[in-house]
Formats: structure tokens, sequence, C-alpha cells
């Protein structure tokens, strides 16, 4: 099993490029079971869990082909396809459950396992259930499985005003595709706002859907009866981007990330500014014309000379739950005491236990993690329990004094694409063992 060793105490400095969205190419790749004609994604990171949805899309029958260097991937989804996710193939990914919504608007039946995926909390699917169910699906779950169908004698969805209980992304993006290829209209109401979820509308824009309000909490869609293939460029990773940007601000460091779009990250930039370090946005104030233009430039003296933030995680434009343990682990090393509120998922401190073996201060208490910041870290062997949390730890061991070993790295590897050779490249000491 591969580890990360990292020798502390190096600042970050120089340029780094920013990957595509896993949170977006997941959705996207998924899309193209709405469609028999040929679908071009670009700037599809290299991931694990890209590698599994690959998989599972071939295991369906889609014909997949990677072209060149710049994260090129073809989707050609023509019948037959089996409309099938085996649990085998989803168990280790959570985004599986997005498979449900195309297969079901374009086949009329699907058969997908229910979801694994990071270890965070419970994370059931009831939302995406009803909301299907709402457009006339008829779900049953057994043997662990959805197994969804229409009834006799309905070959479509049918559009419905779906109101979730709480704002889920995956759930929004299930429902968006699905409506594409539903009889009428359909209303997503309390619809979640993240970036991936406008860059997946404006993917199935380019298909022929007709969708109006994404980006906002309420989404309308015309179904049509069909959709066409396209081009796609996915949206740069704010995650990947916010997570490079609280190491540099804790090595200390400067440092371009190209590609990414600060205003899809202004809740954690605004906090990052407030500890004290200089981001810069570059590119213009939106991300309309694509990664390619963007950029974001921080400037930190380290983590001594910044001062703790208190945050609450919250639904987009809010503090992204993706990135509490990266700047948790910014907290510990700032000065000052912080306050970290978890409202998204229940489990989502398991890296807190990591932390204080690095010789972090840190008390939970419920959904709340109080934060003695000011710590000298030292290296210790510790153990990545999910994606983000294992980021947390990356950046903890690059201010750690001495080695840090990073253990069960396979988390990272579903999420962060080369982040070992990206940090090399801006300076730090880090290496892949077995
Ligand atoms: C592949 C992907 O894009 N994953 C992201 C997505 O996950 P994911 O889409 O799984 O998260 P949701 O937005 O659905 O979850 C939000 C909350 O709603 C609850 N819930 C959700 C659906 C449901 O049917 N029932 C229910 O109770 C969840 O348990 C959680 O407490 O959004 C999360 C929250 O921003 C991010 O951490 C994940 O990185
Ligand atoms: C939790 C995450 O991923 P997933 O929803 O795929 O488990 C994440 O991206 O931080």
């Amino acid at each position: 099993m591969d580890k990360l060793l990292i020798r502390g105490g190096r600042p970050l400095n120089g340029e780094v490029l920013i990957s595509g969205a896993k949170n977006a190419a997941l959705p996207e790749m998924c899309a193209t079971l709405l469609t028999d004609e040929l679908v071009m994604l670009t700037n599809v990171p290299r991931l694990h869990d890209v590698r599994t949805m690959r998989k599972l899309l071939d295991n369906m029958g889609v014909q997949t082909e990677t072209h060149g260097e710049r994260g090129g991937m073809s989707f050609h989804a023509a019948d037959p396809i089996t409309p099938e996710a085996p649990y085998e193939l989803v168990k280790t990914m959570r985004a599986s459950v997005l498979a449900l919504g195309p297969l079901l608007a374009r086949f009329g039946r699907a058969r997908v396992s229910l979801p694994g995926g990071c270890a965070i909390g419970s994370r059931p699917v009831d939302q995406h259930i009803k909301g299907l169910q709402a457009m006339g699906a008829d779900i049953v779950v057994e043997h662990g499985y959805m197994v969804a169908s229409l009834p006799d004698g309905q070959t479509r969805l049918k559009g419905a005003r779906i109101t979730t209980d709480m704002v889920t992304v995956t759930g929004t993006e299930n429902f968006l595709m699905a409506a594409c290829l539903a009889e009428g209209e359909t209303i997503l109401e309390n619809a979640a706002q993240e970036p991936e979820i406008t860059d997946l509308a404006e993917m199935l824009i380019k298909m022929g859907a007709q969708i109006e309000g994404h980006g906002t909490s309420r989404i309308r869609i015309q179904g049509v009866e069909r959709l066409h293939g396209c081009t796609h460029e996915v949206v740069a990773d704010r995650i990947e981007a916010g997570t490079f940007l609280c190491a540099v601000a804790a090595t200390g460091g400067e440092a371009t990330l190209q590609h990414a779009c600060a205003h899809h990250l202004d809740s954690v930039i605004e906090k990052l500014r407030e500890a004290g370090a200089e981001v810069t946005a570059m590119g213009g104030p939106d991300c309309e014309s694509g990664p390619r233009s963007h950029a974001i430039h921080i400037r930190s003296a380290g983590a001594k000379a910044l001062k703790a933030q208190s945050f609450r995680t919250i639904e987009y434009p809010g503090f992204p739950t993706d990135m509490q343990a990266q700047f948790m682990a910014l907290n510990c090393v700032a000065g000052g005491a912080s306050r970290v509120t978890e409202t998204i998922f229940e489990n989502r401190f398991m890296h807190v236990n990591e932390l204080v073996r690095l010789g972090a201060q840190i008390h939970v208490d419920g959904r709340a993690a109080m934060i003695d910041g000011g710590a000298q870290l030292s290296g210790a062997t510790v153990m990545a329990t999910d994606l983000r949390a294992s980021a947390g730890l990356v950046i903890a061991g690059l201010v750690a004094e001495g080695e840090t070993l990073v253990d069960r790295i396979y988390h990272l590897d579903r999420g962060y694409d080369q982040m070992e050779e990206k940090l090399r490249g801006m300076g730090a000491d880090i290496e892949r063992v077995s």
C-alpha cells in the first residue's frame, strides 16, 4: 500500500497547474449516457475515481477512449447499453449514484448499487429516490441495489416540481440529468448552486438540453426527446486549488495556481485574506471564459505570521465542507484560537486525532472543533481516513518538523491528480513510498 513520506519545513514557491474538477468530471461522464452520439470531455483529471467511473461505463457497453495529454476523453454510449452499475465497481465511489438519473431517463430502467465513497457520515440517497419517484419512476431497494423502472406503457420520465429536504449536490445533478429527457417541465427547488452543477448544466445545454436558472436555487428544465453529442471542458477543481492555497499559506512562500478560478473559492479566499495571506485573483471576476484564462496568486509569510480563522461549513457559496480538513490543518499552526463547525456531514472530523498525533491542540465537541493555534508540529506516522482528511494531513506534514509518513493514501488518489509531483515542483520534499 502506498504512503507519502514528507520532510517538512520547506516553503512552497512557483507555479502549479490546477486540474479539472473531480466533482464535475464524474457527473459529466455519467451525462454521456444521455445520448447515443459521441461526447468529448477535455481537462479530465487523472484520478482513481475517474478510472473507476470509466470502468463502470465500459462495463455498461459505453466505448471510452483517452485522447492526448490534456485530459481528453471520449464517450460513445451507442446501443446496446446495459443499464447496470454493479457493487464491485461502485463500492469505493459515491458518485456512482449519478448513473441512476441518466440511465432511467434514456432507457426507462436502471439497476444501480447503493454507493460507497468517503466514510464521512451516513450519506443516504433517499432524496435521489424520492425525486425520481416524483418524476414517475418505480424504485425499490433490494439486495443493496436501487432497481428503477417506468410504469407499463410509459417510455419517458415525467417533468415534476421537486423540493428536496436539504440541499444535495449529487441529488440536484441526478434530477438535472433525468429532467433533460423527461416529458414536460421540471422545476428543482432548493437546488444546489455549486460551480460543478453550473458546469454540468452548461455541458447539457451544449447537448441540446433546455435549462434555465442553474447556479441559483431554482432550476427549470424543459425536457426534450433526445440529446446530441458535444465537446466540453471540465471546470477547474476549486477544492484542489483551495488545498494548494492552504498549503502555501501554512508553509509560507509565493505561488501562482494556473487555471484556478478565484470566484469559485470566494469564501475560502476571504478567510485566507483575513488570516493575513495575500491572495490575488488573476484573469477577471468570473470563470465563464473557461479554466485556461484564470489563475490565483498567493503570498504568505508562513503560518506563524497568520491568524487562525473560525468558520462553518455550508453549501455553496458558503465555506465548502471539502475544504474543512485542509483549513483546519492551517488553523493548527497559525496563531490564536479558532472554532471549526461542520454542518454538512456528521462524521467529518476523523483527521482530528491524526493531527493531534502530529502535535496539534484540538478539542472536538459534537459538530465543532476548538483549535488552539500556534502548535509546533513534529513529524509522525499518520493514517489517512478519507479524501480531504488526507489532504489536511499532507499540509500538516509539510509544516511539521522532521519526517511525516501519511499511510493509506489511496483515499488521496481518489481525488487529487499527481499531488506529490505538483508539490515537489513547488519545492516540497515529498515522495511516494510503498
Ligand atoms: C461527487 C460529489 O460531488 N461529491 C460532493 C457532494 O456529495 P453528496 O452529493 O454526496 O452530498 P450531498 O450534497 O448530497 O449531501 C448533503 C447532505 O445531505 C444529506 N443527504 C443527501 C442526499 C440524500 O438523498 N439524503 C441526505 O440525507 C447528506 O447526508 C449530507 O448531510 O457534495 C458534498 C457536499 O458539498 C461534497 O462533500 C462531495 O464532495
Ligand atoms: C467526499 C468527497 O467525495 P465523494 O463524494 O466522492 O465521497 C470529496 O470530494 O471530498
